[in-house]
């Protein structure tokens, strides 16, 4: 499903690299922490799954896609298999919860009908039935996280990424959140997570990628967060 060859990263004007030599692979439905302390290269290494950078040296593939050879114009077309989850929500201030996650199936042209239908069973799913007409601003933080990843996860991605979904929640509210994305797993979803957040690694007890100074330091089934921040 991913496959990192020996990839490096070194940003137009920085002499360290933010990634060296990372080789690494994961298969489907896999549940995946990333985990390494400040400036390590955890958001480097998604941002190179995405195609938001290209390595420097190295090759890239996921699903099955050499992200080296994959032009331009199928970038948009290959970002639609993924789904992704930030920190800060990033969702529609000015459209309501419903419109927030409609918008994900107008921009890919689903039928107005398909997406009426879709749209209440997916916040269902991540638990905010009866809060579909309000607004982000009306919602916790919890809520708008939960938004965030019923937008992500309506078309179905084969593989969600989740940069620090819980940085900006309290604990209890983050546990809500790991559940959601437990159960979003085991529909087949492959889930790789960017996190500081030692309490949840060490509770899920998934597969923990550990990088320091761009470099994998550490690749554990069923691991801890593991060291001191
Ligand atoms: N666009 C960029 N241009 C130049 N340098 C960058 C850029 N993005 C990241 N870096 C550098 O690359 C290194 C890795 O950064 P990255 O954001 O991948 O780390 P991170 O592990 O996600 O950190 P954090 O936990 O703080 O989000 C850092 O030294 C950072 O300063």
């Amino acid at each position: 499903m991913i496959r990192f060859d020996n990839v490096s990263k070194t940003y137009a004007r920085q002499k360290r690299p933010a990634l060296q030599n990372v080789s690494l692979e994961i298969e489907k439905g896999e549940f995946v922490f990333l985990v390494g302390t400040s400036g390590s290269g955890k958001s480097t290494f998604l941002r190179l799954m995405l195609k938001e950078e290209r390595p420097t040296t190295g090759s890239v593939h996921v699903l099955g896609k050499d992200l080296g050879r994959l032009s331009n114009w199928r970038v948009p077309h290959f970002r639609r298999q993924l789904g992704t989850v930030f920190q800060d929500f990033r969702l529609l201030p000015n459209k309501t919860v419903a419109q927030n996650v409609a918008f994900a199936l107008e921009v890919i042209g689903k039928p107005r009908a398909a997406i009426r239908k879709t749209v209440p069973e997916v916040l269902d799913l991540v638990g905010l039935g009866g809060k579909e007409e309000r607004m982000p601003g009306e919602l916790s933080g919890g809520e708008q996280q939960r938004v965030a990843i019923a937008r992500a996860f309506v078309n179905r991605p084969l593989l969600l990424i989740a940069d620090e979904p819980t940085g900006n929640l309290d604990p209890q509210t983050s546990v809500g959140i790991m559940k959601l994305l437990d159960r979003i797993n085991r529909t087949g979803t492959t889930v790789i997570m960017a996190t500081h957040d030692q309490a949840i690694v060490d509770q899920m007890r998934k597969r923990v990628i550990e990088l320091h100074h761009g470099q994998l330091v550490r690749d554990q089934s069923r691991g801890v967060y593991g060291y001191q921040h």
